[in-house]
């Protein structure tokens, strides 16, 4: 599944290095899921998802909020990162909702945050975990997780700075997934690609170093914010490129049955024949429809011996429509409980059904 990341936590750029950082949560090479990037995670129940992001196109690119040179790295006009060392420092309590997500301003996290909850501050963090515990210290309400490559439009710009064109470009700075997901147009650029923890500190890095043989790839927003022009749009391989985002809280959500919702669970099962179609049957024989399965090996004991043979155990991530206030989907899970070795319900939530 898509619900599943990781490599080790993120180190943020104002680190002064660009290498892969972050938690690349489809990429095929991290082996562990969601639960497991970060053990605090486990504790956080999704509360809405499905969220579309922001498509910034409409912008204006030659609106420049600051120029290159008015953007000193700890410039008071922009919303410092905050870092898990601060976590202990109270953080003002406003009424309105606080979004922590990683990354820097002009990250497409943000853009989600602010469509999940329009007005909302997003606080921007150096790290997932650094998000993670904000929500569990109540420093905000929320955090924000892209999950997967499914949902939400994200259309990505070639970010340089000003003065240099295509011709004079060596190398190209952003997230791994969204180097990855301009694969084609960045091998016929012939680009050098770097991964840094977000987009967006793609785009500063080279504005506040002033680069002139790099571009990112990053939002429209994120040329404003940090004064690049866009010297390539929608450079995206795949053109209804997509990403999920999930809204994670302290506490769930009390779930309704008035709309469509959506409950996320992980299980494991025994080993044995038949025992995955036992554990789908239970959502089949209720006529509840599932809309993703993924398995993930566990990551602290993956191998497990039994009658002289070796089983990889897996944890199952299962997404299904049905709100765990429907009695159906109580029974379902209580039928599943009978044989399943774990089961855990990770939220309830909405299903985002505005248009993409
Ligand atoms: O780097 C950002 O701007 C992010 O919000 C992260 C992220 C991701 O993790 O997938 C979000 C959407 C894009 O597909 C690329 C990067």
């Amino acid at each position: 599944m898509a619900v599943h990341t990781v490599r080790s936590p993120a180190t943020h750029l104002h680190t002064g290095t660009s290498r892969n950082i972050s938690p690349s949560h489809r990429n095929p090479n991290a082996a562990v899921g969601l639960s497991y990037r970060s053990p605090k995670l486990r504790r956080f129940i999704s509360v809405s998802s499905s969220l579309r992001e922001g498509n910034e196109h409409g912008e204006e690119n030659s609106v420049r909020a600051l120029e290159v040179n008015n953007i000193p790295e700890e410039s008071p006009l922009l919303p410092k990162p905050l870092s898990s060392n601060q976590l202990a420092e109270p953080v003002s309590n406003g009424s309105r909702v606080r979004v922590a997500y990683q990354g820097v301003r002009g990250a497409y996290s943000e853009s989600a945050a602010e469509k999940a909850y329009p007005n909302c501050e997003a606080v921007p963090c150096e790290e997932f975990d650094t998000a993670f515990e904000a929500v569990e210290r109540w420093l905000v309400d929320r955090a924000v997780l892209p999950i997967e490559n499914s949902l939400l439009a994200v259309r990505h710009c070639l970010l340089a700075n000003h003065g240099v064109n295509l011709d004079g470009l060596r190398r190209v700075l952003s997230h791994p997934q969204a180097l990855a997901q301009c694969e084609n147009t960045l091998t016929r650029l012939g680009l050098v690609r770097e991964a840094v923890d977000d987009t967006a500190g793609a785009a500063k890095l080279i504005a506040l170093e002033g680069l002139s043989d790099a571009a990112a790839v990053a939002s429209a927003k994120a040329a404003e914010i940090y004064g690049l022009s866009v010297v390539a749009e929608d450079i995206q391989d795949d053109s209804d490129n997509v990403t999920r985002f999930l809204m994670l809280a302290r506490e769930p959500i009390i779930p309704g049955t008035n709309k469509l919702f959506k409950t996320s669970i992980v299980l494991s099962l025994e080993e044995g024949p038949g025992v995955l179609f036992k554990a789908l049957a239970v959502f089949a024989l209720r006529q509840i429809n599932l809309t993703k399965m993924e398995s993930r090996p566990l990551r602290k004991t993956p191998l497990r011996a039994s009658g002289g043979l070796k089983y990889f155990d897996y944890l199952f991530y299962v997404d299904f429509e049905a709100s765990m206030a429907d009695e159906v989907a109580q029974n379902a899970l209580r039928h599943l409980e009978e044989f399943a070795t774990f089961l855990r319900v990770l939220g309830s939530y909405p299903v985002d059904t505005t248009m993409l």
